[in-house]
């Protein structure tokens, strides 16, 4: 069985992106397209990764319009069959409704704080912060207006799982493997700690797309995480 892990697919060219989405998507559940990708190639770009390989695809668009505007390009992406596609919780009730009338059947995703954002810089944008409290409004607003799904941080998730319950899917970024590189990641934790809180699935990009050996990094992140569970294979 492959790992709860979405491998955020975050290349300049679509032959790259091809290349990692062979590579892990026999260890990893989900590849996920964002904007830089989709940006220059557009539907393309999904059809590519997705090819002859047995993963899902997280369309990571982050949309954020008003609710009108926001109905049109969800129903527009929607033929792509996405199962996940971001909108911003921050757009507001009507917005997250739009979005998850568009597409039945597409889980939509509602994005609550960047985890590149900390308490201070929440603060500089006029967010009544800390981070763990603003998550917990745009979580609750954005499953009461049809989120299926949130996008928060490893640091927010053990809160959110009790604030929603069981039946949202709790998405994580900012996940990095022990003594990795944080990048421009402000609130992170590590796989096992991530899983532990309840996420149910981790996206994981330059930890295992920088490596050497792209295929390698998910295999391997898979077998700890299936240790971690202990059921390792
Ligand atoms: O709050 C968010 C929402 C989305 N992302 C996206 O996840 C990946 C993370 O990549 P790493 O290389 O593992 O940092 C990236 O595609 C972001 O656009 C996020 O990081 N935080």
């Amino acid at each position: 069985m492959t790992a709860p892990i979405a491998v955020a697919i975050d290349a300049p060219e679509i032959e790259t992106a091809a290349r990692w989405a062979s590579a892990v998507a026999p260890h990893v559940s989900t590849v996920k397209v964002g904007l830089e990708l989709y940006l220059r190639y557009g539907p393309e770009v999904v059809t590519t990764v997705r090819g002859a390989n047995k993963v899902s695809v997280f369309l990571d668009l982050k949309l954020h319009d008003i609710p009108a505007t926001v109905a049109g390009a969800v129903r527009n992406v929607a033929r792509l069959k996405p199962s996940i596609l971001t909108v911003h919780a921050s757009g507001g009730r009507e917005m997250i409704r739009a979005a998850a009338e568009a597409a039945p059947d597409t889980e939509i995703a509602a994005v609550t704080v960047l985890t590149s954002l900390d308490d201070e810089e929440l603060e500089r944008v006029g967010v009544r912060g800390p981070a763990l409290d603003a998550t917990r409004r745009l979580a609750t607003l954005a499953v009461e207006s049809g989120a299926r799904a949130l996008v928060c941080s490893p640091q927010e998730v053990a809160s959110l799982r009790r604030e929603v319950g069981p039946d949202v899917t709790l998405i994580t970024p900012g996940v990095r493997p022990g003594g990795a590189d944080q990048g421009d990641q402000a609130r992170t934790a590590t796989p096992q700690e991530a899983l532990a809180a309840g996420a149910d699935l981790l996206v994981m990009g330059r930890p295992i797309t920088r490596a050497a050996d792209p295929g390698a990094a998910a295999a391997s992140a898979a077998s700890a995480i299936r240790r971690s569970e202990g059921t390792s294979s």
